[in-house]
């Protein structure tokens, strides 16, 4: 039996990849989940004040996990659980690659985003050198402080739930989900994830992104 789903936002609740409408099929869905006694968590490489907002207006109650893994908050208690990077390091970053920051980076302190997404071995090198995580989500391209990733914050919201793993669905869409997979007894893949997510989930759907989400919720609810 599930007790807890965690889900990410961008490309699962939404309308499709690389859109941020939201699927308001999707919201019915999570919903239905609540009433039925099962929480659900918000879990994103979004900032934590943009999450917040739309965790209460969404009206759920698993938690969240925010800045990919860097930050969480359950009831009322919030902890950061990577290392933060001084705002020179971030500036440093965007100049030398010549990347487009995201207007959420003034609200972020560990997990900093960038547009275009894509990593090069350039960048990956760089990070490396200073000890720095970075990754893609496909909607913006990642630089965290240690340890970095959806793993962490995952961990650390199980065990303020005071959920085991064998009572949690996680669904995502992209690589940076991957990592939620191994506290989730159910992984679910979105119909049009990446093609490495797919190859780590044990239900794969068939709609994609936030019909996907709907899929996988009436799966669950039976
Ligand atoms: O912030 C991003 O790059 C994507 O966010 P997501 O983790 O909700 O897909
Ligand atoms: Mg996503």
């Amino acid at each position: 039996m599930i007790e807890l789903i965690l889900t990410d936002l961008d490309g699962t609740l939404t309308m499709d990849r690389g859109t941020y409408l939201l699927d308001t099929r999707a919201i019915e869905a999570l919903r239905r989940a609540e009433r039925a006694g099962i929480r659900v968590a918000l879990v994103s490489g979004n900032s934590y004040p943009v999450l917040r907002g739309l965790y209460n207006y969404l009206g759920i109650t698993g938690g969240i996990v925010a800045e990919n893994g860097c930050f969480v908050y359950y009831n009322f208690q919030t902890e950061r659980v990577c290392e933060t990077i001084p705002r020179s390091v971030v500036e440093d970053f965007r100049n030398k690659f010549n990347l487009r920051e995201s207007w959420q980076n003034e609200f972020r302190k560990s997990d900093f985003g960038f547009t275009p997404a894509q990593i090069t071995p350039e960048i990956k090198a760089w990070a490396d050198e200073r000890g720095l995580v970075v990754q893609s989500s496909g909607y913006a391209l990642h630089l965290a402080g240690k340890p970095g990733g959806k793993g962490a914050g995952v961990k650390r919201l199980l065990e303020l739930v005071g959920v085991q793993s064998e009572k949690v669905g996680a669904i995502g869409d992209s690589r940076t989900d991957i990592e939620m997979f191994t506290y989730a007894k159910v992984k679910a893949a979105v119909g049009n994830a990446d093609p490495d997510l797919v190859k780590e989930a044990n239900v794969k759907l068939k709609l994609k992104s936030g019909a996907g989400f709907t899929e996988f919720i009436e799966m669950i609810l039976g």
